[in-house]
């Protein structure tokens, strides 16, 4: 089965600064893909490429089979995007903005009146647009992008600004998407949390590589356990636990010797306690702890420095 979005090296620059650099990302078909970064990473510069608004200075991307740069109008019709600004007009209707939008595309008027079901705002249509909350608002704009039905949709930070009822509002609806519409559902998010509760894969985006992808719990099932310790000689601990076999890692408060998946942490960490006593080597502290995928995070993807990040 094609994917719903593929790139293949896809690369923007701006003058000097490398926004995007070489990302091939695969969006699996019926997915919600978590497009995961910090702030500067080059997510929206990467949706953007996907949409046609910007073109790549190297790579190629497709979008529902589509090659985005060979046939813009083509791919953009295999999609529909919630990016910043929604440009509703607050003195119409819910269903008056959804109408203007319907008439450009030349679609029939009972696509509104799906589109305001499958985001539960039928009975809010008939209300001005500047009397909507922003989570309501958030949810037109979510209506809007699935007016004729796009198999792709791309969301921006669709969660940005909404407080903790439309936070959880949204998770529900975006990770319904799939099954309640047939749409591939990409979104993008500088907070794993958010990523977490509601993707079933995720591609992290560092300094504008990415620099991992996957499917949700498989990457969580690959995590390996890690054992924490602290001794009176670090620099003989560290060499022991390599030479065990253990990839070894400095941490704030001592030592991770980080296990293969699949290995028993207790089982290791008693034969390492067991080496590390029997070389004469004093053990303050040792003990399993299971990694997270936040740690994974912050270690493949490192802060963005502030001159590069925007204002
Ligand atoms: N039009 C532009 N001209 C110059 N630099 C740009 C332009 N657009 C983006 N950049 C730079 O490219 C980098 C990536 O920006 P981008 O907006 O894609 O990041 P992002 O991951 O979407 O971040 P955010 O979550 O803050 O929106 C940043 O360093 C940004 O300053």
């Amino acid at each position: 089965m094609t994917a719903a979005i593929e790139t293949r090296d896809l690369t923007r620059r701006f003058k000097r600064h490398l926004a995007v650099d070489a990302v091939s990302m695969t969006v699996p078909d019926k997915a919600v893909y978590g497009f995961l970064g910090r702030n500067g990473a080059g997510k929206t510069t990467t949706l953007k490429m996907l949409l046609g608004l910007i073109r790549p200075t190297a790579g190629t991307a497709r979008v529902g089979g589509v090659d985005v740069a060979r046939d813009r109008i083509g791919a953009a019709a295999k999609v529909g995007a919630l990016l910043e600004a929604h440009g509703f007009y607050g003195n119409l209707s819910g269903r008056e903005n959804l109408d203007l939008t319907r008439s450009l595309l030349g679609l029939p008027k009972r696509e509104i009146e799906r589109v305001l079901e499958v985001v539960e705002m039928t009975e809010h249509a008939r209300r001005r647009v500047s009397d909507y909350s922003l989570g309501m608002r958030q949810r037109l704009g979510l209506a809007r992008t699935m007016l004729g039905a796009p198999p792709v949709l791309v969301l921006d930070e669709p969660t940005n600004g909404l407080d903790p009822d439309g936070i959880a509002d949204m998770r529900r609806f975006l990770r319904a998407l799939p099954e309640r519409t047939g749409a591939t559902v990409l979104l993008s998010s500088h907070l794993l949390g958010e990523i977490e509760q509601t993707a079933t894969h995720v591609g992290i985006l560092s300094h504008g590589k990415l620099v991992l992808e996957g499917e949700l719990a498989r990457l969580k099932a690959d995590l390996a356990p890690e054992i924490a310790l602290q001794t009176d000689d670090p620099a003989r601990a560290t060499a022991l636990a390599r030479a065990r076999g253990f990839e070894v890692l400095a941490a704030d408060d001592g030592l991770v010797a980080r296990l293969k998946p699949g290995e028993d942490a207790r089982t290791a960490s008693a034969a390492l306690t067991r080496a590390l006593i029997g070389a004469d080597i004093a053990v303050f502290a040792i003990g399993a702890r299971s990694r997270s995928l936040e740690g994974i995070y912050r270690e493949v993807s490192p802060p963005v420095p502030v001159s590069q990040a925007k204002t």
